[in-house]
């Protein structure tokens, strides 16, 4: 399918609905708790003039009397890769910056204080090809390689901690790359990073050529605006990832991601939204958009003839809060960025309400891995004699 083919969003068929309908629908799909947020005419121009999709959601949360609110506004952003894939690595890093400078500097006028950006954002999503070269070349120093000196300034320039998934180089073990999110605190400086845990292997995923399943656990990132974590995209498929998060105390979990229509659509919205609800936390999922074609063929190993691209990154970027209330999503074909208001009181008062983590019976799970991963192990089936 063409991206021209291909349709704009959920949302935008239930905008052919009456109000009253489209409301009754969204209310019960969605959640009821949700408002609009108001954004500056500066930002909303900004975004315009840069061809940003801009939506917002606020999720409700209730006063407390012995605990102050703790709002915080975070943008998730999803783009195209603006050049040919095969463009000359600088003047596509280049393009890629232009892109996030634009996106970052409206959610700045939206009052962000936390933005995230895609897997992999600042390159194509070349993983599907298994060539080396030129795509090792777009990975780069966690701590000290040129994107994350870029978005140091931006991020102390706006008060923002900014979340930068990327192409990792660990030039001092080995030079081997990592598939890894750097964060940034609002005053510039690097916190640290989270290499991703789950690796893909399945259609024209074949990043287990270039990389490893990652070494550094699950970290949550206490920041100024709230304890972040981030479970880089196939690990949205793992619910025991999502909980290592939770268990570490993380209150907003991202899950930068790029994936296609015809392998995970239907699971999207579940995923993400289903982990905020069994940890207590926020969570957001972030999608690149539009077909990335590549000069090569390759092919699936499915039988299929050989083939220049993914197919369509669908974007629908979205977010859901702890009570599994989740925002609209982004558009399927455009550049768009998310702002949603929330309170991180909410994470303990629905735990409070549901007693998911009180319920959740570790103890037991505890006892059952360490059997489980034995290579003897007898699965508890219980058979009539
Ligand atoms: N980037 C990545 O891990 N994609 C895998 C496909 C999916 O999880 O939908």
């Amino acid at each position: 399918m063409s991206e021209n083919t291909e349709f704009k969003s959920v949302e935008h068929i239930l905008e052919k609905l009456s109000i009253d309908d489209k409301n009754t629908i969204k209310n019960v799909l969605y959640g009821k708790n949700t408002y609009e947020l108001t954004i500056s005419k500066d930002a909303l121009d900004l975004a315009k003039q840069f061809n940003i999709e801009l939506k917002t959601c606020g999720f409700q949360c209730q006063k407390e009397q012995t605990r102050l609110p703790k709002v915080v506004r975070v943008g998730i952003f999803q783009h195209k890769t603006p050049r040919e894939t095969w463009a000359n690595i600088l003047e596509m890093r280049e393009a890629m910056f232009k892109i996030a400078a634009n996106a970052i500097e409206v959610a700045a006028g939206a009052g962000v204080n936390v933005f995230c950006l895609q897997e992999a954002w600042n390159m194509p999503f070349a993983f599907c090809t298994r060539e080396k070269q030129p795509w090792c070349e777009y990975a780069e120093s966690a701590q000290n390689g040129p994107t994350t000196i870029f978005l140091a300034v931006l991020a102390k320039k706006y008060n923002m901690v900014i979340i930068s998934p990327i192409l990792e180089r660990d030039e001092v073990r080995n030079d081997t790359i990592w598939n890894t999110a750097v964060v940034i605190d609002n005053h510039g400086d690097y916190l640290g990073k989270h290499r991703k845990n789950h690796i893909p292997r399945v259609g024209d995923f074949n990043e287990s050529t270039y990389y490893f399943e990652g070494d550094t656990g699950h970290p949550v990132f206490e920041t100024e605006f709230g304890r972040i974590a981030i479970n880089i995209c196939y690990g949205r498929h793992h619910p025991l990832n999502w909980l290592a998060f939770g268990l570490n105390g993380a209150q907003m979990v991202f899950n930068p991601s790029a994936t296609v229509g015809a392998l995970s659509e239907p699971l999207w919205g579940i995923e993400a939204r289903n982990a905020a609800v069994a940890n207590g936390y926020y969570t957001f999922a972030i999608n690149r958009v539009g077909t990335e074609t590549f000069k090569n063929e390759f092919t699936s190993g499915d039988g299929k003839s050989a083939h220049k691209d993914f197919g369509h990154f669908y974007g629908s970027s979205y977010a859901t809060a702890p009570n599994g209330t989740r925002s609209e999503g982004l558009s399927r074909t455009e550049n768009g960025l998310l702002v949603t208001q929330l309170d991180l009181n909410l994470c303990r008062q629905v735990k409070d309400h549901w007693g998911f983590q009180m319920t959740q019976r570790l103890d037991m799970y505890a006892d059952l891995l360490p059997k489980v991963i034995k290579h003897d192990y007898q699965p508890q089936i219980i058979k009539k004699q």
